[in-house]
C-alpha cells in the first residue's frame, strides 16, 4: 500500500515484526521458532524477499534433491531431472528403494490422475486426500514413503486428515505442473534477519509509521466513512484498514456484518471452524559433526525432516540440527524430557555418527496454533480479501489464497488485501513463474 502512495500506519502487538516466522536469543545464539522452507513455485514470497532486500540471504536448490534416511540404513533420494514434467521424476521413482514395482505404478497412476484435478473445484474440499488415495489402492507404506513425506510438511496434516483440494494444490503446483516448482529453498540467516528486521527497514524507508508493542483491541467503522482502531490506549483513524491477524483474532476484531464467505455475509464466530494444527521443532547441538546433508527427510522414524543449521550458530557443519515435526497433535503436549527420549534415539538410528556424539544442547520450540487445519470444509471458511465494508480488507495465510498456510499464502494475501483497500490502484504483483528483479511503485 505504501508503494502505491498511501500513507500507512502498521500496528503490531509484539515487540518485533515477522509474525509466525521469528527467531529468539538463547545463550547468545539465535534460534528460529521453527524451520521454514519455501519452494521455487513460491513466486510471491520470493518477490517479497526481493522487495525487502533479502533475496540474497536464501539458498535455492538448482534441482529438487531430498535424501530420505531410514533407521535400517538404506538411503533413498527424491530428486528431479531436467526433463519436462512428469518425466522429471521418473528416474527418481524408478530407483526409489521404498516402493515395490506395483507401488511405483500406483504412485504414477495416482499422480497422473491428480494432475487432472482442479484445486479450485469445491467438490475436492469435501473429502480427504487419504480417501482419494485409497481409490488407487495406495498402501499405508506407499503413503508414508511418498505422499506424506511431502504432504505433511506442506499441509501440516497427514493425508487422512487433509483436504483433497489443498493436497491437489500442493502436489500440482510443486511437483506436477512444472518440472522445477518443488526445488527447495531455505534461509541462510536467522528468520528474524530474513523477514522481520528487513521488513521493518523496508517499511520505514517507504515512510510507513511502524508501531510495535501496539495491540489492537477494537476496530470501528465510522458512520461518516473511514475507521478508528483502538490500540493500547491510543486511537488511530484511517480511510482504509487491512486486518492482518490470525483468524482467531480476526473473529474478535471484525466489525458486525463485515465478514463475507463466498460473497455471503457470515458471523465471524464461524472462523473458529478453521481450527489449528501444531508444529514442534527440536534444536539439537552435538559436540561433533553428525550430519552430511543440508537437510533430509526421515522414513519410519519420528524424525520427519532434519536440517543442518550449524552455519546459523557459526558452528562447523553438521553440529546444530533442527528437527521439524508437522501435524504434531501427539507431540505438542509432550514434556521436554519425553521429547528428548523420543527424538535423540531416533536421530541416532538415522545418523550413525550421532551415536558417539554428546548432546550439548536440546531446545524445544512448540507452536500450538502454527497453521489452520487444511481439513475438508476449510475452503468454505476462508474469506477473500474484500469484506462487506468498503475500505476494510482481510489478510493472512488463512484467507482464500488458494494455498495452504504458507509464507507464500501470507504474501499473496497481503498483496490482495492492499489491492482491495485501494480502489482503482494497481499494485505490484508477481507474474506466475517469474522472480521479479525488483517490485516497483506503479
Ligand atoms: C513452526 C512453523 C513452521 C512453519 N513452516 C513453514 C514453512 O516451512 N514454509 C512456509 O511457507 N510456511 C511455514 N509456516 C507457516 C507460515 O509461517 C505462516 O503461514 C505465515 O507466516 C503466516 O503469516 P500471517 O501474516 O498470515 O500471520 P502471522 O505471521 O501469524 O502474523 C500475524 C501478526 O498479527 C499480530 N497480531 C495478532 N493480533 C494482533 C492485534 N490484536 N494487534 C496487533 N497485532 C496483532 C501478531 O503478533 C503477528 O505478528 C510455519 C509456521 C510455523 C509456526
Amino acid at each position: 500500500a505504501a508503494d502505491a502512495g498511501m500513507s500507512v500506519t502498521l500496528l503490531e502487538g509484539r515487540p518485533r515484526l515477522g509474525g509466525a516466522t521469528f527467531s529468539f536469543r538463547r545463550d547468545g545464539r539465535w534460534l528460529d521458532n521453527g524451520q521454514h522452507v519455501f519452494l521455487r513455485c513460491c513466486t510471491a514470497y520470493r518477490g517479497f524477499l526481493d522487495r525487502i532486500g533479502t533475496a540474497h540471504l536464501v539458498e535455492l536448490q538448482d534441482r529438487l534433491d531430498v535424501p530420505v534416511l531410514t533407521p535400517w540404513g538404506t538411503t533413498g533420494r527424491l530428486h528431479r531431472s531436467g526433463l519436462p514434467s512428469p518425466l522429471h521424476l521418473s528416474a527418481a521413482l524408478s530407483r526409489y528403494p521404498f516402493l515395490t514395482l506395483a507401488g511405483r505404478a500406483r504412485v504414477g497412476v495416482a499422480a497422473m490422475a491428480l494432475k487432472r484435478l482442479d484445486p479450485d473445484d469445491p467438490k475436492l474440499d469435501e473429502t480427504t486426500f487419504g480417501a482419494w488415495l485409497d481409490r488407487f489402492g495406495v498402501t499405508g507404506r506407499e503413503r508414508a514413503a511418498m505422499w506424506d513425506l511431502v504432504g505433511v510438511a506442506t499441509l501440516n496434516l497427514t493425508a487422512e486428515h487433509a483436504s483433497l483440494a489443498m493436497a491437489v494444490k500442493v502436489f500440482r503446483t510443486g511437483l506436477l505442473d512444472t518440472n522445477d516448482g518443488a526445488d527447495i529453498g531455505w534461509s541462510r540467516v536467522p528468520l528474524q534477519q530474513l523477514h522481520g528486521d528487513a521488513a521493518q527497514r523496508a517499511l520505514e524507508d517507504a515512510k510507513v509509521d511502524v508501531r510495535l508493542r501496539t495491540r489492537v483491541s477494537a476496530l470501528d467503522v465510522l458512520p461518516e466513512g473511514g475507521f478508528t482502531v483502538a490500540a493500547d490506549g491510543a486511537t488511530v483513524s484511517g480511510d482504509a484498514v487491512v486486518l492482518a491477524v490470525p483468524h482467531e483474532d480476526a473473529a474478535r476484531l471484525l466489525p458486525p456484518g463485515a465478514l463475507l464467505l463466498g460473497d455471503r455475509p457470515a458471523d465471524p464466530t464461524v472462523l473458529a471452524g478453521l481450527g489449528s494444527s501444531p508444529i514442534v521443532n527440536l534444536h539439537v547441538v552435538y559436540d561433533r559433526p553428525v550430519f552430511d546433508h543440508e537437510f533430509a527427510a526421515g522414513l519410519a522414524s519420528p524424525v520427519q525432516w532434519v536440517f543442518d543449521r550449524s552455519a546459523n550458530l557459526g558452528l562447523p557443519r553438521g553440529r546444530y540440527l533442527a528437527v521439524s515435526h508437522s501435524a504434531a497433535d501427539a507431540e505438542i503436549d509432550m514434556t521436554h524430557q519425553q521429547l528428548r527420549e523420543r527424538y535423540l534415539p531416533a536421530l541416532e538410528r538415522l545418523l550413525p555418527a550421532a551415536r558417539d556424539a554428546r548432546v550439548e544442547e536440546f531446545v524445544v520450540t512448540k507452536e500450538r496454533t502454527a497453521t489452520f487445519r487444511a481439513a475438508p470444509g476449510s475452503g468454505r471458511l476462508r474469506p477473500h480479501a474484500h469484506t462487506a465494508v468498503p475500505g476494510l480488507a482481510l489478510a493472512g495465510a488463512w484467507t482464500a489464497t488458494g494455498w495452504p498456510a504458507t509464507m507464500e499464502g501470507a504474501v499473496r494475501s497481503g498483496l490482495a488485501a492492499a489491492e482491495a483497500t485501494i480502489p482503482g490502484r494497481v499494485l505490484p504483483t508477481t507474474p506466475p513463474g517469474a522472480f521479479p528483479e525488483r517490485t516497483t511503485t506503479p
